[in-house]
């Protein structure tokens, strides 16, 4: 990796090394904000500028962390009196106060705000500034951001054909694009086509699906921001022998799965929809979740429920942000099996294998790193495609953590803004999600191994979820007058299962359009580019019989 580049993110991986020994320092969170900020990540400056801003109130405010905060803000404050020469003085409780009030308050302060505008969050951003405008009100950039704010939401409303005068600050853009990436500091994340990783796969496999194996395959690179390739690496899953049309493949359950409505509808743990006559079973103690069986009851209580008994959450949400919700329920139930299984949520079976869809471009190559100065982009001109908010990335997971009796501040290591976007990027890519009469998302799960499936507009299996995903082999395939003659239903032993991720009835462009969020770009399948050829043939023959001017 470049020199320049290498050394920055060898002094961010040193300053999270010092995590486990300083988890109440300020001056640690700051750093590190800065560091990220400093690498082109703003979303995740966001993330330590808050945490440092939470220390400082622990200091201020006599909270549940009052006493580790105040030892760690004296203790930071008299090395930094002995590094920078100063007279000695014995370091008063008083002194760190108002050292955290001051100079730590406004540093936070400015790199939150900051971020948040790089980020898009323009609420939290207008939020937080006001904060900080009043307790530094002759502060000049705190005067700036809020101009800077004020001129980003006017174009905003303005390219809506709104006006400012009648905007609420609750209808300000609060959501942006942030770098979905593999991170250099990320060592949870596999060799997904090491021999090892096929073989632990396979063992799944034998149980769920019998005649199926993973492979690793080739597909083509969807990406239009990537020109360097045409192809990528990828896992796939294929026939091991020759399976009949309509026999059930595949069939596997999770708990990872959320339920954004009541849950006396669904089951809490396999999301299976409950029976209105049937006898279900509940948790005793809370009363508030509901189960299809006795394996979901004794699953929940033994995976993940114990440390969400009680806990409340908001569900509701604006008919836009409904699928944003969706996985933020997954974050949290992510963080809930891990906390009752004791891993970190990225090595959770459930997780640690599926795709991220990160960009996979070369850090080195890509322009603005070699840089020793501020670098102009904010994200380093590396592709931003994961979505971010100050809510949903930073603010909803560490308050839920906290109702879980998690130290936020202790298990930074497991429960940090950077991983929260890489289980968001791979929920992203990979999570089933059911809409409710009324459209909006209702359920949405995880399921690793289904999710090694990839997309095809002409399908050979169908999948159906009540509870357990079942993959089925179709009883016939699209009829499209491009199709091979040679195809019939059924697999033969090594072919692709290919699955579907939109709706096959639908016209080429419909079909686009609904699966290029999980495709990351355009279908390129053989009916995708085939019908599309016929489509542009059909459109020259018409301009063609138009009558010359
Ligand atoms: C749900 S995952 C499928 C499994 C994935 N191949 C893996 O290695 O885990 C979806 C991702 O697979 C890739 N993919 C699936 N079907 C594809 C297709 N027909 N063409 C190109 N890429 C595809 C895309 O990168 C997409 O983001």
């Amino acid at each position: 990796m470049h020199n320049v580049l290498s050394r920055k993110i060898k002094g961010l991986e040193e300053l999270q090394r010092c995590l486990p020994d300083q988890p109440y320092s300020i001056i640690l969170r700051l750093k590190l904000a800065k560091a990220f900020k400093a690498l082109g990540y703003p979303d995740l400056a966001v993330g330590d500028a808050y945490k440092a801003l939470l220390l400082i109130d622990e200091v201020l405010g006599e909270g549940e962390y009052y006493e580790e905060a105040l030892r760690t803000a004296k203790s930071d404050l008299e090395s930094i009196q002995a590094n920078t020469a100063q007279d000695a003085f014995e370091v008063e409780d008083q002194n760190a106060v108002d050292w955290a009030k001051t100079s730590c308050s406004e540093c936070a302060y400015e790199i939150l705000v900051s971020c948040l505008i790089d980020c898009g969050c323009l609420r939290s951003a207008f939020k937080y500034n006001s904060r900080a405008l009043r307790e530094f009100p002759n502060t000049d950039h705190f005067k700036s951001y809020r101009e800077i704010l004020a001129f980003k939401v006017k174009s905003y409303f303005e390219a809506n054909g709104e006006t400012l005068d009648v905007a609420d600050i609750e209808e300000y853009p609060d959501k942006g694009l942030v770098r979905r990436e593999l991170y250099p500091w990320n060592h949870h994340e596999p060799n997904r086509f090491s021999p090892e990783t096929i073989r632990l796969l396979n063992e799944e496999m034998k149980s769920a699906g019998p005649k199926l194996e993973v492979k690793v395959t080739t597909l083509p690179l969807l990406a239009s921001w990537n020109p360097t390739s045409s192809q990528v690496k990828q896992l796939g899953i294929f026939a091991k022998e020759e399976v009949s049309p309509g026999e059930l493949i595949l069939r596997e359950k999770s708990l990872l799965t959320a339920v954004a409505r009541l849950h006396e509808f669904y089951c809490d743990a396999c999301s299976k929809k409950l029976d209105e006559d049937a006898v279900t079973l509940t948790c005793d103690d809370c009363n508030e979740v509901f189960f299809c069986s006795e394996e979901c009851l004794e699953l929940a209580q033994s995976q993940y429920h114990p440390v969400l008994c009680g806990v409340s959450f908001e569900k509701k949400a604006r008919p836009s942000e409904a699928p944003d919700v969706l996985y933020s329920l997954l974050l949290i139930r992510a963080m809930a099996l891990a906390e009752v299984q004791g891993a970190h949520p990225l090595d959770l079976k459930e997780v640690r294998y599926i795709w991220g869809d990160y960009h996979g471009l070369n850090l080195d190559r890509i322009s603005c790193v070699d840089s020793e100065e501020y670098p102009k982009d904010p994200f380093r001109s590396v592709p931003q495609t994961l979505p971010f908010s100050f809510n949903l990335n930073v603010l909803n997971p560490l308050n839920i953590l906290l109702k879980m009796d998690v130290n936020i501040f202790e298990q930074s290591h497991r429960y940090d803004t950077w991983i929260f976007n890489t289980l968001y990027a791979k929920f992203r890519g990979t999570a089933s999600a059911e809409q409710g009469r009324d459209g909006r998302p209702e359920i949405g799960a995880v399921h690793p191994l289904w999710s090694l499936a990839n997309h095809s507009c002409n399908p050979n299996v169908t999948w159906e979820w009540q509870g357990s995903i079942k993959f089925l082999v179709r009883d016939s395939l699209v009829e499209w007058k491009g199709g091979e003659p040679k195809h019939q239903s059924g697999l033969l032993a090594g072919e692709e299962v290919l699955s579907h991720y939109c709706d096959v009835t639908l016209p080429v462009k419909e079909r686009r359009e609904w699966a290029a969020g999980a495709l990351g770009g355009e279908c390129v399948c053989a009916r995708c580019l085939w019908e599309e050829a016929e489509e542009n043939k059909d459109k020259d023959d018409t301009a063609k019989l138009q009558p010359r001017a």
